[in-house]
């Protein structure tokens, strides 16, 4: 596989173990699934594609351009000498690219893609080449890494210390342990090995420890903490025995000017309609909803801030939350996605705080947070921040926003200017916690916001250390409340741990239920015509903005940079990417310069994104929830959306039934041969673990009347066997 190898050359950057300088190339080949060996793999196709969305690759003395030659191999031969820049070879169809007489074969010819990705066999350095690296500004112990950023993650050279956050994502390439043996199948070279640099393919902690890594810069942050089991969600790895890389990324400070702080977006059409939704409390003895703001007697400050964000009218989740909130109750509400659950916890919570006097406390050692919000995606929990910082806007509450990817020490600079609402990412919470930087003795407000996700196997177990924290109030003597668009039974019932007793328990219309705003279509499409029919929509829609999921972090990338390749301005979003690109694509996407951002299960859930006008599931979520959060990106705050989906016979149809209820539910047409697969397939173990069941009631009720809701499809799930999904999203 390797031959006249000299180790840690480098090609482009990448550590090839196969470079020999003397005839400046390496050896290596493409199997038949378009795996590339010599020079790992997934990494080197990962760094194709890296390269030609974000089209910053340079040649220089130890750089190389590689070919992969389909009709040569194996082995192939890439080299300087046949080399096109790389930007240019990928997507051929085994041949001359774009007509240009070099022995590029390309990287298009296998079983899936390829063969379809080539009407251009060029990938061009075009719009992203950039990135406009300086958006956001790091400071100086990052400097190093902001080379490796420019130049789009990778450096020349050799083996730089302070590759800080660098590639991280190569640690963790090739370790999608949930990817379906059926798609790694037809995925050609993209998803079917696993390791990589500095990967640990096993269980899901070493993936957050191994997670971004393999490089120790000499500028790393050591970290003490609570080692390695608590960083297994967090993604990052500021690892608590010092072996991960450092992370330097610091985040863009909130805006200041009111205008930006009070910036949203107008309520659509359908807002009225939410009071039309049926809405059920259970649990003892509910306070009365309100029906408007006035009626919650909010101090003035709140309610400018609340005028000035421009709510004008409750939603239905407000109407019962604020008041069950205020009367100090625990509460597990849900509500359908985009219908204001955010302002449905912040605002009671702040009117509180106001109420009670609450001022931050600078420059105290460890901060003692009133409140504590987590949530699951370290962007959602910077959407609530900011959120949290426009309801506080013009008190002494201080909001304060923590979370994996960035820079530890900006954040405890952040905190120790005061903090009374911290909201953070699981593992970077435990972390201060652990670090006695945060002090729970004042904790009255626990905040589980997309409170089912917190609460199955991928971060339950972060949440349990949580309330188990030392100075961690009794759930009989804090307040806890969370919030979803999705609530499965078995997810209620650990819920029940957290909470009171005598929590309430609010259902704005059907528990999992879609918004019903969103016009949903399912296409049967199959696996191999997914990028042709992806084009085409596109191609239709213009400029709208819209989100493509994708079922992995590969797979994001790969379509992401097919699509650039067809003259579609797009970014990608998933658990692979430094935290500066992540939000430098939601930037881009928020901004409209990239209208179409593909995206993993990260994206799924909370964010709020003005306009996104169409969801596609290039891919359809293993999990019912999953596809609900989804196609909730649009259609949000009374706007309507539209939601596509890619139905594929041989992969989907366990997922058939659930759909077909979920569209039913929503008034949306089912499509007559979904239903007979629906019919056939029953959806035994694959479904959320509700099944094809959608309770509209608190679980508790089920149990007491117990009635079995796992009868037709459940297919015998337990919370503990509810999959963490592709991503590390924390
Ligand atoms: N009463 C209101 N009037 C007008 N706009 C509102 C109101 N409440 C919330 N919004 C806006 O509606 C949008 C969606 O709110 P939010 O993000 O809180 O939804 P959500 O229910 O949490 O959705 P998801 O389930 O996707 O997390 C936000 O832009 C928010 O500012």
């Amino acid at each position: 596989m390797t031959t006249g190898a000299v180790p840690r050359a480098e090609v482009a950057g990448l550590l090839c173990p196969s470079f020999s300088p003397a005839s400046k190339s390496c050896i290596c080949y493409v199997d038949g699934g378009l795996n590339v060996h010599g020079i790992e793999g997934d990494i080197f196709s990962y760094l194709i594609q890296y390269y030609t969305i974000h089209g910053s690759l340079s040649t220089g003395a130890n750089e190389t351009s590689c070919n992969f030659n389909q009709n040569a191999i194996p082995p192939g031969r890439c080299s300087t000498e046949n080399a096109a820049p790389w930007g240019r070879t990928f997507g051929g169809v085994g041949g001359k690219p774009n007509g240009e007489d070099k022995p590029a074969g390309g990287f298009g010819s296998g079983r899936t893609f390829g063969n379809r990705a080539t009407s251009g066999n060029r990938f061009e350095e075009r719009k992203f080449s950039s990135f406009d690296r300086e958006v956001v500004d790091d400071d100086q112990e990052s400097q190093s890494n902001r080379e490796v950023s420019r130049r789009g993650g990778m450096i020349a050279g050799g083996n730089r210390d302070g590759r800080g956050s660098g590639r991280g994502g190569f640690g963790r390439f090739g370790n999608d342990e949930t990817e379906k043996q059926d798609r790694r199948q037809t995925f050609g070279g993209f998803g079917s090995k696993r390791g990589g640099f500095g990967a640990s393919s096993g269980d899901s902690q070493n993936r957050g420890r191994g997670g971004r890594g393999g490089y120790k810069g000499s500028n790393e942050e050591v970290i003490g903490g609570f080692g390695r089991g608590m960083w297994k969600s967090d993604g990052d790895s500021e690892a608590g025995d010092g072996a991960g890389p450092k992370v330097t990324y610091v985040p863009p400070p909130p805006p200041e000017e009111e205008e930006a702080i009070f910036a949203h977006y107008q309520t659509g059409i359908n807002f009225d309609k939410y009071d039309n939704i049926l809405v059920e409390v259970s649990g003892h003895d509910p306070p009365p909803a309100i029906l408007t703001f006035e009626e919650a007697n909010l101090c003035p400050t709140l309610m400018k801030n609340i005028a000035r964000t421009g709510y004008l009218k409750l939603t239905p989740v407000q109407k019962y939350s604020i008041p069950i909130i205020m009367a100090g109750r625990d509460l597990m509400a849900c509500a359908q996605t985009g219908s204001g659950k955010t302002a449905a916890f912040l605002i009671p919570i702040l009117a509180h705080m106001m109420r009670d006097g609450v001022t931050a406390t600078q420059f105290e050692q460890q901060q003692q947070p009133e409140c504590i919000i987590v949530a699951p995606t370290r962007e959602l929990i910077n959407q609530i921040f900011l959120e949290s910082r426009k309801f506080a806007h013009g008190t002494c509450i201080r909001p304060v926003v923590t979370y994996g990817g960035t820079q530890t020490g900006h954040s405890l600079r952040q905190i120790m200017q005061g903090c009374n609402i911290l909201c953070a990412t699981p593992g970077r919470l435990l972390d201060f916690i652990g670090r006695e930087k945060i002090g729970l003795r004042k904790l009255q407000y626990l905040v589980l916001d997309e409170a089912d996700r917190m609460l199955d196997m991928g971060f339950g177990p972060d949440m349990k250390k949580l309330i188990s924290s030392p100075g961690m109030p009794s759930k009989e003597n804090r307040q806890t409340l969370m919030f979803s668009a999705t609530f499965p039974e078995e997810i209620q019932r650990l819920a029940g741990e957290f909470l009171k007793a005598e929590y309430l328990f609010v259902v704005v219309g059907q528990v999992g239920g879609a918004c019903s705003d969103v016009q949903q279509t399912i296409l049967k499409v199959n696996q191999y015509d997914k990028r042709e029919k992806l084009v085409e929509i596109l191609n239709g829609t213009g400029d709208k903005r819209t989100m493509v999921f994708v079922e992995t972090k590969k797979k994001a990338d790969f379509i992401a940079t097919f699509l650039c390749q067809e003259n579609i301005a797009t970014t990608s979003i998933h658990g692979d990417r430094e935290q500066r690109e992540r939000e430098e694509a939601l930037y881009y996407f928020r901004s409209g310069k990239c209208p179409v951002l593909v995206a993993t299960s990260v994206a799924a859930r909370g964010l709020d994104i003005e306009n996104v006008q169409h969801v596609i599931n290039f891919d359809l979520p293993s999990t019912i929830d999953e596809y609900v959060h989804r196609i909730g990106r649009t259609g949000r705050c009374g706007n309507i959306g539209k939601a596509t989906s890619f139905f594929d016979a041989n992969s989907d149809s366990p997922i058939a039934q659930p759909l077909v209820k979920v569209l039913a539910d929503a008034q949306q047409e089912v499509p007559v041969w979904l239903e007979e697969i629906a019919c056939t397939s029953g959806g035994i173990g694959f479904s959320s673990p509700r099944g094809n069941m959608f309770a509209s009631v608190d679980s508790r009720k089920v149990y007491h009347g117990k009635e079995n809701h796992h009868s037709g499809g459940g297919g015998g799930f337990t919370a503990s066997n509810i999959s963490a999904p592709d991503e590390s999203w924390d």
